[in-house]
């Protein structure tokens, strides 16, 4: 027997058949159509406002446009349109980076809103897990935003409350596949709010040349390749210290020459020496005149540790008291201690004096050199404790194509390659994949991928000869040289 009851009198049903079907039907509240129509209202007024909000022009546009059709008649407008048309094309050829910056990414990102993220938006979210359901409802995160910029679209996203950022991170592949994007990286705009950065071509692909050499030097910001968003990679030399690691092959080198071709002109001008310690003896000897000092054995690289200690140690003696920071000068110029393969000279030295000497000053320059102009800047294979059990003194770190995926992490931090730095699946292909790493930039704790400029050999005798070059004679004026104030 079937028998229609409400809700409310379900909890006191007793049934003397068992098995008998009972058919539960829940109170329907009948909402009154005042308040439908009124939220619908609120709905599209506020869509509306959003609208203008969002997009003036185009709403002026468009106004204007019909205002003119309603007034003159649809060939005023037409004939508007195409004057519109016309002069946006001219700005177009004209200036093409302002028109870019003012019209063109803007019009690409309603593009790319309306033809990519908006029509897969829901489809890709519940892909990768991203939506919740309550009470036979999906909740989907909220499109907030699209960017777009020469290389990537950015992507701001209301989270759902209750996610978090771990929770789309590990999901960054899956929100790149369904978006049909190389990848994607995701950091923090404010609470519960995320963007996400989807790259459409990749500036990193080929090669990048040696850059040009400056006039002026910045030691917080060397510049020395580009970023994934195509924006130039500097390097911070001046007070702190930069550690790169990098399987064979990984192009280390470009780290090194790059940023030695950065600071040429201080170098020139004695605001700048650099110390070189290659006891590889294949790397910085082909430049070896670039260097302020220079060397190679294991004694001797030791014996130019233990003189850059005690210098050191003699300036902040001369600092202490009357100045807390450094700024490069011909008197005090920094220090830049340069060392190819580190390893060579801790982990794999044979000579346990020679080892433990060297330890005690490389701990005594990265722990107290900064503050006095002593940078020190080191590049080895593996980045393994065993290896390199300093590797926490170095502040800046570098991870170039590395060989295996914990490694990531052992150079760039916990958790590093979760956030997105693969640098062990970089490529092994010289063109590809050689000068490419990961770095922590100072402004987000997402790591970037960056690649160095190529400095070939011709380049580094370019460098040398420059270098040397006397048209200046005696007249050459300093460089504009920045330093931070180091604490
Ligand atoms: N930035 C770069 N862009 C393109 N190719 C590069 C770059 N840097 C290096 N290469 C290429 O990769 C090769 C290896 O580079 P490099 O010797 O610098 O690697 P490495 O990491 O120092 O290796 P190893 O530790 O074995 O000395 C170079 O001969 C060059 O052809």
């Amino acid at each position: 027997m079937l028998r229609r009851t409400h809700g409310e009198v379900a909890g006191d049903l007793v049934t003397t058949t068992p098995g008998a079907p009972l058919m539960f039907r829940p109170t329907v509240v009948q909402t009154p159509a005042i308040i439908t129509i009124t939220i619908l209202i609120w709905r599209f007024a506020s869509g509306l406002v959003r609208l203008v909000y969002r997009h003036p022009i185009a709403v002026a546009i468009s106004l204007g446009l019909a205002a003119l059709a309603v007034l003159h008649g649809w060939k005023w407008a037409a004939g508007t349109l195409s004057a519109v048309i016309a002069a946006l094309a001219w700005w177009c050829v004209a200036h093409r980076s302002s028109f870019s910056r003012w019209v063109g990414w803007r019009l690409l990102a309603c593009w790319r809103l309306a033809s990519v993220y908006r029509p897969h938006w829901s489809f890709a979210m519940s892909g990768a897990g991203l939506s919740k359901l309550a009470k036979s409802l999906e909740y989907r995160p909220r499109l907030v935003r699209v960017k777009c910029g020469p290389v990537a679209d950015t992507v701001t996203v209301k989270m759902l409350k209750g996610q978090s950022f771990d929770d789309w991170t590990s999901k960054a592949d899956n929100l790149a596949h369904a978006f049909g994007a190389l990848s994607c990286r995701t950091s923090i705009v404010r609470a519960g709010l995320l963007r996400l950065s989807f790259p459409r071509r990749d500036p990193l692909r080929k090669p990048i040349k040696a850059l040009p050499i400056p006039d002026t030097v910045n030691l917080l910001a060397v510049p020395i390749g580009l970023c994934e968003d195509g924006s130039p990679w500097t390097l911070k030399v001046h007070g702190t210290h930069i550690l790169g690691a990098g399987a064979t092959g990984a192009g280390k080198g470009s780290i090194i020459w790059s940023t030695l071709r950065g600071l040429l002109p201080a170098i020139r001008a004695g605001l700048v020496r650099p110390w070189g310690l290659d006891p590889k003896l294949m790397e910085l000897s082909y430049g070896r005149e670039l260097f302020y000092r220079y060397a190679a054995t294991p004694e001797d690289c030791a014996d130019l540790l233990d003189e850059l200690v005690s210098l050191m140690q003699e300036r902040a003696g001369l600092f202490g008291g009357h100045q807390r920071s450094h700024i490069a000068c011909l008197e005090y110029p920094f220090e830049l201690i340069i060392i190819d393969e580190i390893a060579f000279l801790t982990a794999y030295q044979a000579d346990r004096d020679l080892k433990k000497r060297i330890n005690a000053a490389l701990a005594t320059l990265t722990t107290q050199g900064r503050a006095v102009g002593y940078g020190v800047m080191a590049l080895l294979q593996d980045p393994r404790k065993e290896v390199m059990n300093i590797r926490n003194l170095f502040p800046d770190k570098i991870a170039m194509r590395l060989d295996e995926s914990e490694q990531v992490d052992m150079v760039l931090g916990e958790g590093a390659r979760e956030r997105g730095a693969l640098a062990d699946f970089i490529s092994p292909v010289p063109t590809i994949g050689a000068g490419v790493a990961y770095v922590r930039l100072e402004t987000s704790p997402e790591p970037v991928r960056v690649r160095a400029a190529y400095v070939s050999d011709g380049d580094i005798r370019d460098m040398v000869a420059w270098l040397n070059a006397d048209d200046y004679g005696d007249t050459l004026p300093l460089p504009e040289i920045e330093t931070g104030e180091v604490a």
